[in-house]
């Protein structure tokens, strides 16, 4: 996999590169014909209702296609969130064992990926290589966490999304909630065999701590003490950050009063009006720090569109017009936020569960007037 530009360009070509019937076959082995789509979804460079436009039009895909259930996935955990709010940051039930059974932060050796299972090492150094995992590699990675070293799923959720390119605050900490029992009805397990049918040899982790069966897996899960590890050769765990850094430049003066607000997750443009105005809201990286390649990401997108991003402490100024974005919403609460096309229908009610979304959505129809 090449790395991930920040541009419109390389999105466009990643959307005409998709293989949907290789998808469809391969997508959970590692090596398999995914898209690589999430950085540019999560940061707005791609519109979700635009690539699912793309997949109906040039491919002829509908709701019953692989890639637009995955598709789904994403939006299903914005409507989780949009019904739930900050209440999906804990627990959404009991899970297999209470809360305080789990500990509150993330072993050294996790961090350092010298856990001594190769799996999980190998996943931990990728990570911190490219900013990207594969979805298999997430699962396994957070069940070893929860289930095996008996971490909270929120200590490894906080820590995958601040290294993730793609970091998205409901698909990640709904996923950890999906693994870990909190957010489903049973805990999602792996196991060595698992991993050797679906990584590359240096992935295989036959004779360590998760080359066992599924009904030792379970009991595990369902008991309080954790595995040990630590028998890995340490990485060092890239810096987080929760303000720009060094070399990274922001301005720090008010923004002009009828700007057209570009941000970090609406990186495909700057919205009708003007003049165009980039910017990070401090509020929100304070409580949520991000990587230096994602610091990065952001920035040279948001410096192609309108020059310097402005660092900005507070709400953005009345009259300033934005896309709409969940993770931006608290600072537009007093600008115009306009709306993103919706890709599926809302459902008339919450939905519990994946299965019931999806019986209660269709891939919605374009012409809502809103961006892509
Ligand atoms: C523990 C954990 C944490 C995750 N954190 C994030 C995150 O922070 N941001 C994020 O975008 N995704 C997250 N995911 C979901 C999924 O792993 C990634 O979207 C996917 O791996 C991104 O790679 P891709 O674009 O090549 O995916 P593909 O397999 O090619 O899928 C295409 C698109 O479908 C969507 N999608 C696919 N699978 C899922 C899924 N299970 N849940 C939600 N959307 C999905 C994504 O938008 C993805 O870009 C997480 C999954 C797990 C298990």
């Amino acid at each position: 996999m090449s790395g991930f530009e920040p541009t419109r360009e390389a999105a466009h070509a990643r959307l005409a590169a998709l293989q949907p019937e290789a998808y469809a076959r391969s997508r959970n082995h590692l090596e398999g014909a995914v898209t690589h789509l999430s950085p540019y979804l999560t940061h707005g460079l791609l519109g979700l209702a635009e690539v699912l436009q793309a997949l109906r039009e040039r491919h002829g895909l509908d709701e019953s296609h692989k890639l637009v259930q995955e598709l789904g996935w994403r939006a299903y955990f914005h409507h989780v969130w949009r019904h739930r709010g900050e209440a999906i940051f804990a627990s959404l039930h009991a899970g297999p064992l209470p809360d305080d059974a789990y500990a509150p932060t993330l072993p050294e050796d996790i961090r350092r990926g010298a856990t001594g299972v190769p799996a999980i090492d190998r996943a931990v150094r990728t990570l911190y290589a490219t900013g990207y995992l594969h979805n298999h590699a997430r699962l396994w990675l957070a069940s070893y966490v929860v289930h095996l070293r008996k971490v909270h799923w929120r200590a490894g959720a906080d820590w995958l999304y601040g290294h993730l390119l793609d970091g998205d605050l409901a698909s990640n900490h709904l996923s950890w909630q999906w693994v870990a029992g909190t957010g489903s009805h049973k805990p999602y397990l792996f196991n060595a065999d698992n991993v050797a049918r679906f990584a590359p040899r240096e992935w295989h982790s036959a004779g360590s701590a998760i080359d066992l069966s599924y009904e030792a897996l379970d009991a595990l899960a369902r008991r309080p003490r954790e595995v040990g590890g630590g028998r890995g050769e340490p990485v060092d765990e890239p810096a987080l950050h929760r303000a720009p850094p060094p070399g990274l430049a922001t301005e720090a003066g008010p923004l002009p009063p009828a700007a057209a607000l570009v941000h970090p997750w609406s990186l495909a443009g700057a919205p009708p009006g003007g003049p165009a105005a980039g910017v990070f809201f401090a509020d929100f990286h304070a409580r949520w720090p991000w990587s230096e390649r994602r610091w990065r990401f952001a920035a040279d997108r948001l410096q192609q569109i309108a020059g310097v991003p402005h660092w900005c402490e507070g709400p953005v100024p009345a009259g300033a017009t934005a896309w709409a974005d969940p993770h931006a919403a608290p600072w537009l609460a007093g600008a115009r936020a306009m709306p993103v096309a919706a890709a599926f229908d809302e459902p008339a009610r919450a939905c519990a569960s994946f299965t019931q979304y999806w019986r209660g959505t269709r891939m919605a129809r374009a012409g809502s007037g809103a961006r892509a």
